[in-house]
Formats: C-alpha cells, structure tokens, sequence
C-alpha cells in the first residue's frame, strides 16, 4: 500500500509535450515467441520513426532484464512482475511524449492486458509478431530451443511453459508470409494515424 504519498501536480502535461513533439505519444508492444521476429521488427521500426523526426524508444531484454529487472527469472510470478514494470515505465515514456517501443515474450493475456491497463489502452498498440514455434524452433538464434527440448533450460515459452496468442491484436505480423521490410511499412502507414496530433 502507498502510505503518505501526495501527487504534486506538475505543470507540463503530456499534451504540451506532445505538441511540442508534434505527434501522438504511444507504445507499440510486440508480442511473441522467442525467435519470433519481436527485437528485428521493433529495431526497424524504431530507425523508420526515428527517420521520420519522431521522438522514439526502445525497451527490451537487454535494457531491462540487466538493469531495472535484474533477479527476475521465468516463472509465472517474475514474468508478471517483469511485464508489470515494463509497462509502468512505458507509461512514464508515454508521459515524457515518446513514442515507446516494447519487445517482450509477454506470453500471457492476462499479463498484457495489465499492460494495457497501467499504459491506458488509447496509448497502447499490440503488436502479435505471430511466427510458429517449429519455424522459432528451426531458426534457433540463440540455441535456446534446443536447451530448453534437453531440459537444459527450464521454464522455456512454447517448450515448457505456455504462450497466449493475443486473441485480438491491433495488428499482426506473419514473417513466414511477409518480408520484414514489408511489414514495418505496413505498420508504420498503421501507426501513421494513430500518431498525429
Ligand atoms: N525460460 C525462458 N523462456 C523464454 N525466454 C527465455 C528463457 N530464458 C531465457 N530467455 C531469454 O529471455 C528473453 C525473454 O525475456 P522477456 O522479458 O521478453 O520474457 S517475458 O516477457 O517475461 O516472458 C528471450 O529473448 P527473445 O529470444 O528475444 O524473446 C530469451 O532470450
Ligand atoms: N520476416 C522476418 N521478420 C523478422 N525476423 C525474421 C524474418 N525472417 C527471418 N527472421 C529472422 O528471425 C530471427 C528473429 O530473431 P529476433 O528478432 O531476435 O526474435 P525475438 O526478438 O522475437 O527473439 C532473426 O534472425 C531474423 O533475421
């Protein structure tokens, strides 16, 4: 519980910050599997906004999990408690009038549309970066996959815990039928929109 704990109210809004920037602020949350596409797809985006003079972030594993979120592992609670900051720092991005960039597993609905509550869901653009496991499998970036069948790596999403596709996602990238390229455009003319003030 918050305890003695009084909000200041400060006088620069969002909506000055926003004017200033001369766009909307946001966070694209990308969703998916490991190996997926998410860190590609929210790399691309990020340097397309950037070119377009838009004030942009990016949070993601290296960031967070080394930093802010060091000791959290890949339980169901740490995963929770690991998206419950992540989105709560988003938000203070979202604040500070930029337009945030967000590449985590985050598997679980529940744990997304918490995001969406603590981000406020006219801030908050989901993004299902929906590859299949056996093709996340075969690319293997990392070797993950093949710990994880060995039980070398416990806990591992799609292997030995469980991901969530997003039910209704605002958007949806398939890489096995798009190029890369070819999505970010199309996400970026969806954004487009969304972005102005
Ligand atoms: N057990 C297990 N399950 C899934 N992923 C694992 C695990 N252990 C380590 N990793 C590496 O951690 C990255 C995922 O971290 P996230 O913070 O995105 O995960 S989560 O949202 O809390 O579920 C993930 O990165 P990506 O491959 O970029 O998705 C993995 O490299
Ligand atoms: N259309 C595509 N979109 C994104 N990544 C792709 C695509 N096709 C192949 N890949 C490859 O898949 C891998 C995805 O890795 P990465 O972006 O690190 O995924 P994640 O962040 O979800 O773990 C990269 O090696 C990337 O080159």
């Amino acid at each position: 519980m918050t305890k003695n704990i009084i909000q200041h109210n400060y006088s620069i809004s969002k909506e000055d910050r926003n004017k200033k920037n001369q766009h909307q602020s946001l966070v694209v949350w990308f969703t998916g599997l490991s190996g997926s596409g998410k860190s590609t797809m929210a790399n691309r985006l990020e340097k397309r906004l950037f070119r377009e003079g838009i004030s942009t972030y990016s949070l993601d594993g290296d960031n967070i999990r080394s930093g802010l979120n060091k000791g959290l592992g890949f339980s169901r609670e740490d995963r929770h408690e690991n998206n419950r900051r992540i989105a709560e720092v988003a938000k203070l991005f979202v604040d500070a009038g930029i337009v945030t960039v967000a590449a985590f597993i985050s598997p679980l609905e529940e744990d997304r549309e918490q995001a969406k509550d603590i981000i406020g869901k006219e801030n908050f653009v989901e993004v299902f970066v929906n590859t299949p496991l056996e093709v996340c499998e075969e690319r293997d970036v990392k070797g993950f996959y093949e710990k994880a069948r060995k039980g070398e790596i416990k806990n591992f999403t799609g292997i030995s815990s469980p991901y969530e596709p997003p039910e209704n996602p605002d958007f949806e990238i398939k890489t096995v039928e798009e190029s890369a390229e070819e999505a970010i455009e199309r996400l970026y003319q969806f954004l487009q929109q969304k972005l102005k003030l």
